[in-house]
């Protein structure tokens, strides 16, 4: 008797012990939120949840990657969940099916071709912005306008229109939260995405409605045209739903893995190019020889310009976006592998120079030494499947901007400090002022 009062006690002081450690836990991770601002948003569908813990239960279940995809088999790809009274958003990707979808639609060399000249429209409003900010002698945060310029390309190559400020806002959001994220197959977001999540689904809903009423021809189609199509089709192989096209544009890893990898690694490479002005030299040669000095460069100037290429695969090489990557189970340090001594001569410094094939060493060996040791994309199933594109922003900005412009920064050097853990990124992010350079000005200016 006396043991079982004993189990008693200590059972109670137990539960009493976990109810306020669940109540401190509330009280100091998540922000309280006033409940009429959440009635006002057009929630997503939520599961059943428990009194004062809400879905906190599920939100702890290990592991959390298999929790959450069996809730997402269940109820939708877009979930609303509330651990206590914090708001969260749960993004499910719904089938491989799906995303094989979005990569052959958005990714694959068809349809880069098909897309080509939006991007040459968003890098005349890139270089017209470089222009404006250069005669006005304000200073250029590099990352930042490289998301910008990633982020409405890729916006407008899915759906053929623009980002909203609103829309760019939750996408760097998206990029913070998200890329810590991203590995356990969720993301999460907490007040603003709640904030816009009502005009966003209005504004998601027009656009959709829009491209229903006024479908484009077949050879004009946008991402989004293809999946409405399959959508609306009941016998298609791969099911796909209205609210997964929608969770397309709210942290889907197309804008997550397109934007800041390819904003860091432009100005880590802009960083090398100032602190290397005879590489910055030579680079800028090679475009005046293949585009010419009275024409400004475009995307299919790219496959002509060796050393440009050389510079952007060094680049990558010494700045991986993703120093540690994770392959079926196991965990690479590409970090470690690019800067291999065994692999690569004085592997620390920056020399594009390793990447122009010499004619003695053949394409077959270079091949087989990259195939091996260099791994800024990842490799295998989860490899990066926008290498391409990628390639293509990262290589195509470098272009502009060395063409164009004369740059400098405060000081003599850059600051080549590196920050992060996850993603590799420059602890004293690049800002620099810039001239345009004549005669090349004259078309800058005369750009829409
Ligand atoms: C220079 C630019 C880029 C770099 C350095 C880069 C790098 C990477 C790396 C290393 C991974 C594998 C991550 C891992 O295994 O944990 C990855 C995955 C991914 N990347 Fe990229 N990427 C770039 C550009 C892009 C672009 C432009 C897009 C598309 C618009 C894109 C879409 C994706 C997607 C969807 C994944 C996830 C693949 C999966 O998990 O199955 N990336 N990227």
């Amino acid at each position: 008797m006396a043991a079982f009062t004993v189990d008693f006690q200590l059972c109670f002081i137990a539960i009493l012990l976990w109810l306020f450690s669940c109540f401190c836990l509330s009280a100091f991770f998540f922000k309280k939120r006033k409940e009429p601002e959440l009635q006002d948003c057009n929630l997503p569908p939520s599961p059943p949840s428990v009194p004062v813990i809400a879905h906190l239960h599920l939100l702890l279940s290990v592991p959390i990657h298999k929790s959450f995809q069996k809730l997402s088999s269940k109820y939708g790809p877009l979930l609303y969940l509330r651990a206590f009274t914090s708001p969260i958003v749960l993004v499910s990707s719904g089938s491989m099916a799906y995303e094989k979808l979005l990569v052959t639609n958005l990714l694959g060399s068809h349809s880069l071709e098909r897309t080509r000249l939006i991007r040459g429209e968003e890098l005349r409003t890139f270089r017209a912005m470089l222009f404006d900010k250069a005669t006005k002698n304000e200073a250029v945060d590099v990352g930042k306008e490289m998301i910008n310029l990633t982020n409405n390309t890729i916006c407008r190559m899915i759906m053929g229109r623009k980002c909203s400020e609103e829309t760019r806002r939750l996408f760097l959001i998206a990029s913070t939260v998200g890329r810590l994220l991203k590995k356990l197959g969720i993301s999460l977001f907490e007040k603003e995405i709640m904030e816009v999540s009502q005009k966003y689904d209005e504004l998601l809903e027009k656009i959709i409605k829009e491209r229903e009423d006024n479908p484009n021809k077949k050879e004009d189609s946008y991402l989004i045209d293809v999946l409405l199509e399959v959508c609306a089709d009941d016998n298609a192989e791969s099911k796909v739903s209205r609210n997964q096209i929608k969770a397309l544009f709210c942290g889907n890893e197309l804008f997550l893995g397109g934007t800041e990898t390819s904003g860091q690694t432009t100005s880590w490479i802009m960083a090398e190019l100032i602190n290397h002005p005879e590489m910055l030299k030579r680079l800028r040669e090679e475009i005046e020889s293949v585009v010419g000095k009275m024409k400004l460069i475009q995307e299919t100037d790219l496959s002509n310009l060796l050393y440009l290429q050389a510079v952007v695969k060094e680049g990558l090489r010494l700045h991986p976006h993703s120093p540690i990557v994770g392959f079926t189970s196991m965990i690479i340090n590409t970090y470690a592998v690019m800067r291999d001594p065994d692999s690569w001569e004085e592997p620390d410094e920056f020399q594009p120079e390793r990447f122009m094939v010499p004619p003695s060493k053949g394409n077959k060996e270079m091949r087989e030494q990259l195939d091996l040791n260099y791994i800024p994309f990842g490799s295998g199933r989860r490899g990066c499947p926008g290498s391409n594109l990628g390639s293509i922003f990262v290589g195509l900005a470098i272009g502009t901007m060395i063409q164009c412009f004369d740059w400098s920064i405060d000081g003599e050097k850059v600051n080549m400090e590196e920050a992060g853990d996850v993603n590799l990124s420059m602890a004293h992010p690049l800002k620099c002022t810039l001239v345009a350079r004549d005669p090349l000005a004259s078309f800058m200016s005369a750009d829409p």
